[in-house]
């Protein structure tokens, strides 16, 4: 009874059911998130991955990423608390359990944006969330994205684009994702993703206005 009694409070403490975007670097999937959560400020919450990399212009410390140094994160790392992390393109990225946390805590929808490694990591914890996958319509597109974005350098470039060819093969194992959108037209994808996500997003409004 008690161990009944303490699953339903922890259940009730986790809140929604968090969603996972993962996909190759310049696919779109922060230009999608950022439109979700504008849209639907009251159901989505962001969580705040740590990064060695540095920020870009625009970017924010605490808002895009933590900003640390590879010695912190290491640590942070070493004494627990990340549910997940990876190196990407030269950097160290990573999940603390304290950005999902904060989230929860406001019952809203966590929202992960994560690589590939970070799902496969993901799918080992318990946290069950949604898999979706933001695709890019080729590696032509996809190529001409990042260097239009300016943000990398041509190093950088290279190990990003061989990244992604690996992650647009490993999406297409059976039952990785849940949900895979192309994002060609930026709208249509938005409309798809909005569509994948209406029945959480509905179960969120309800609760709320029930609250
Ligand atoms: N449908 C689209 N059509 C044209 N350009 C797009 C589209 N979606 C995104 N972009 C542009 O492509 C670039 C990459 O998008 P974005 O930064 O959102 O990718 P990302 O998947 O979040 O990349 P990263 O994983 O590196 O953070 C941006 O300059 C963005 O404005
Ligand atoms: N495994 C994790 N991957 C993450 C995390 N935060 C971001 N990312 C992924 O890193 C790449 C590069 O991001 P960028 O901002 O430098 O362009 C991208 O694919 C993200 O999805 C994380 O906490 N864990």
């Amino acid at each position: 009874m008690y161990l009944r009694h303490f699953t339903r409070l922890f259940t009730a403490m986790a809140g929604p059911r968090p969603v996972v975007f993962s996909g190759p670097s310049g696919a779109g999937k922060s230009t999608l998130l950022k439109k979700l959560i504008k849209e639907h400020e009251n159901v989505f919450g962001f969580s705040v991955s740590h990064t060695t990399r540095n920020p870009r212009p625009g970017e924010e410390n605490g808002r895009d990423y933590h900003y640390v140094t590879r010695e912190a994160m290491q640590a942070a790392i070493n004494n627990g608390e990340f549910i997940e992390s990876a190196e990407f393109s030269g950097n160290l990225y990573g999940t603390s359990k304290a950005a999902v946390q904060a989230v929860q805590a406001k019952n809203l929808i966590c929202i992960l944006d994560i690589d590939m490694q970070g799902v496969k990591n993901i799918k080992k914890t318990d946290l069950s969330p949604m898999y979706i996958s933001i695709q890019p319509p080729s590696m032509e597109v996809l190529e001409k994205r990042l260097r239009d974005r300016n943000t990398e350098s041509e190093e950088s470039l290279q190990k990003r684009l061989h990244a992604a060819n690996v992650d647009m093969e490993l999406s297409k194992e059976p039952g990785m994702f849940d949900v895979v959108i192309v994002n060609d037209n930026l709208e249509d994808a938005y409309k798809n993703l909005k569509q994948a996500l209406l029945e959480e997003i509905n179960k969120v409004k309800k609760a709320k206005a029930s609250s």
